[in-house]
């Protein structure tokens, strides 16, 4: 991101908020849908199930009338998930999106409906060709109307037209370390690591002014479990959301005020 974009958009609390519960450690709870590869095999203790299940009926009782309350603010465009491989876009986007009720994309997941596996298409086209073709995907995605939390590839910055596009949203930066990736177990489904697990880190350092370039707002998902950081995304998108709500109030007082 350029300095100015930062500065003008990542004012929120998020980035700077000091954040709890490290998710090696912390309750993972009990109604998690998917199994997490981070931590495979892991069974909830009692006492995380207990809190896990008072939660879950606290959020119960408050989820649709709450969700419907707040969908006015969530912004009408694409909100943008980015950063390294295996940093947790398409788990948590998912989480989000269910969060803010608004639909989810993975523009890796309609990649591989179109075109096929990712990892076959490397193999026989090459990185250029499926970079080419995932810029294509992307702009796609982000030309659709309304409200969607879209989780990018990890290596989609890499393209200069989806960082141009990209200044028009706004853009989550979900980022980790090569330890906690490193315990991932399916590896297998990521090319570039694959045969070369330690390259996780050097890939990052390529990029890191890519992702910084394109962020309005750093989560570390290393840090907190999936639950929480939902939880804090959605605030700051509905933040987003307001935001561009007032700037859109002022613009038009200003244009009428322009037309008398
Ligand atoms: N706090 C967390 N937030 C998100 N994912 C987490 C977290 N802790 C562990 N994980 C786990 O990390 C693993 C990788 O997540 P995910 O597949 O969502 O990453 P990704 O960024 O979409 O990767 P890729 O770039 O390959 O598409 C998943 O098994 C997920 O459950
Ligand atoms: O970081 C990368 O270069 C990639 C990440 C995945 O999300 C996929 O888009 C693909 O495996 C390439
Ligand atoms: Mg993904």
């Amino acid at each position: 991101m350029t300095a100015s974009r930062r500065a003008g958009r990542d004012a929120g609390p998020p980035a700077a908020r000091p954040v709890p519960a490290p998710p090696r450690t912390a309750p993972v709870p009990v109604q998690s849908a998917a199994p997490d590869e981070r931590e495979p095999g892991r069974r909830p203790s009692a006492e995380e199930a207990t809190e896990a299940t008072a939660a879950a009926s606290r959020r119960g009782a408050r989820r649709r009338p709450a969700r419907r309350r707040r969908r006015g603010r969530v912004p009408d465009l694409a909100v943008v998930l980015v950063g390294p491989m295996a940093a947790g876009k398409t788990s948590l986007g998912r989480r989000l999106a269910r969060e803010l009720g608004v639909p989810f994309v993975d523009t890796d997941a309609v990649f591989v409906r179109e075109h096929g596996a990712i990892t076959e298409f490397f193999a026989a086209h090459g990185e250029p060709e499926f970079r080419r073709i995932e810029a294509e995907v992307i702009a796609a995605q982000l030309a659709e109307p309304g409200a969607r939390i879209v989780a990018l590839g990890g290596g989609a910055v890499l393209h200069p037209e989806t960082r141009q596009r990209l200044a028009a949203h706004p853009v989550v930066l979900l980022m980790t370390t090569e330890r906690a990736v490193l315990r991932t177990a399916n590896l297998s489904r990521r090319p570039l690591l694959r045969d070369d697990p330690g390259a996780w880190g050097r890939i990052l350092k390529e990029r890191k002014p890519l992702y910084d370039e394109v962020a309005d707002v750093t989560f570390r998902t290393d840090r907190a479990t999936k639950e929480q950081l939902a939880v804090r995304a959605a605030e700051w998108v509905r933040a987003q959301g307001r935001k561009r709500a007032a700037e859109q109030a002022r613009n038009r007082s200003r244009s009428e005020g322009e037309s008398e």
